[in-house]
């Protein structure tokens, strides 16, 4: 798939500028505060109508089955929501690495909700599209919503914010974090004291994951180490990326490519406030 296709869908990466993990519900989930921003590097998705009931994908994504891809998944929750037979063949261009804390796989389900519920003229609202997200993962509703969010709750409960917009150098270490083992390590930090929206400050931001992930995966921590010589290195969700804000692409630049001559992978993006996702849907254009 070439960028220049007009038939192509974003679903962009997001950071959590911070995480704190504020206490535990009954069944067992933990309660954040997070903020949300996204990034513009995304991946990419098409979709064509079927005059059957199939639901198709054709992905770059080894080692995840088509019928536990978010993407299928969203589109048989969206079907079920409205009781609809209808088709899709579609197609993703994974660009994003997957459990990494970007949220590609949440963001492909958010992307694949508003572009069935257009391609099969299913005219459902913002809402009706989260509250289907959700089903899904904490992460689809903000997604779907594509505005920068303070989150609360599990991360459903949003508040639009403004954060401003720098560049980010990522790293992105060569493992894999399961987000099920962090939340499930008895050294995880369950009990920061909430804080307020205007407390806080958007600059900076600690990720109450960051010492338990450090301590399993000691790759992200020397990631980490590497991203801090050159900036503030945090973080994103559970891992395993790592990130630190510039206010200038080339700084940006530069940081990576010092990481990447010492044998880190990774890519420079810039934090957006409003999803990529909203230059392509005719609906939330203000
Ligand atoms: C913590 C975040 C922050 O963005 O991490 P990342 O996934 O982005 O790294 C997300 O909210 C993650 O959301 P998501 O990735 O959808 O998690 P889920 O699949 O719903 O949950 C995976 C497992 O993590 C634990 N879990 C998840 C979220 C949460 N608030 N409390 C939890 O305890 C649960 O054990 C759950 O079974
Ligand atoms: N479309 C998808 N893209 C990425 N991962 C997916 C997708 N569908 C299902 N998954 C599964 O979800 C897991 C988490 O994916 P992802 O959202 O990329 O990471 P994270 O939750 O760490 O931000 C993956 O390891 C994979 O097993």
């Amino acid at each position: 798939m070439s960028e220049g296709d007009t038939g192509l869908w974003p679903a962009p990466a997001k950071l959590n500028l911070f995480l704190h993990i504020t206490g535990r519900r009954a069944d067992g989930y933990h309660l954040l505060q997070t903020v949300f921003q996204f990034l513009d590097r995304c991946d990419l998705l098409r979709f064509e109508p079927r005059g059957d009931s199939e639901l198709r994908l054709h992905a770059n994504l080894p080692g995840v089955a088509a019928e536990d891809n978010l993407i299928i998944r969203a589109a048989q929750r969206l079907r079920a929501h409205v009781g609809s037979r209808q088709g899709a063949e579609i197609f993703l261009d994974k660009r994003l690495p997957a459990g990494g804390g970007l949220g590609g796989g949440s963001s492909d389900a958010a992307t694949t909700l508003h572009a069935l519920n257009l391609l099969w003229g299913l005219d459902l609202d913002e809402d009706a599209l989260a509250d289907i997200g959700v089903g899904l993962g904490a992460d689809v509703p903000v997604f779907v919503r594509g505005r920068a969010a303070w989150a609360e709750g599990v991360g459903e409960k949003l508040t639009a914010v403004d954060p401003p917009e720098p560049w980010y150098a990522v790293l992105v270490p060569d493992c894999a974090v399961s987000t099920a083992a962090v939340f499930q390590d008895p050294e995880l930090t369950r009990d920061t004291p909430p804080t307020t929206i205007p407390a806080f400050s958007f600059r900076g931001g600690r990720n109450d994951c960051e010492s338990v992930v450090r301590a399993r995966f000691p790759v992200v921590g020397q990631a980490l180490d590497a991203l801090s010589a050159h900036g503030q290195a945090r973080l994103t969700g559970t891992g395993a990326c790592v990130f630190a804000a510039f206010d200038e692409r080339e700084s940006a630049m530069a940081a990576l490519l010092a990481c990447e001559r010492a044998g880190w992978q990774g890519f420079v993006a810039r934090g957006c406030n409003r999803s990529p996702l909203f230059g392509r849907l005719p609906i939330n254009s203000d």
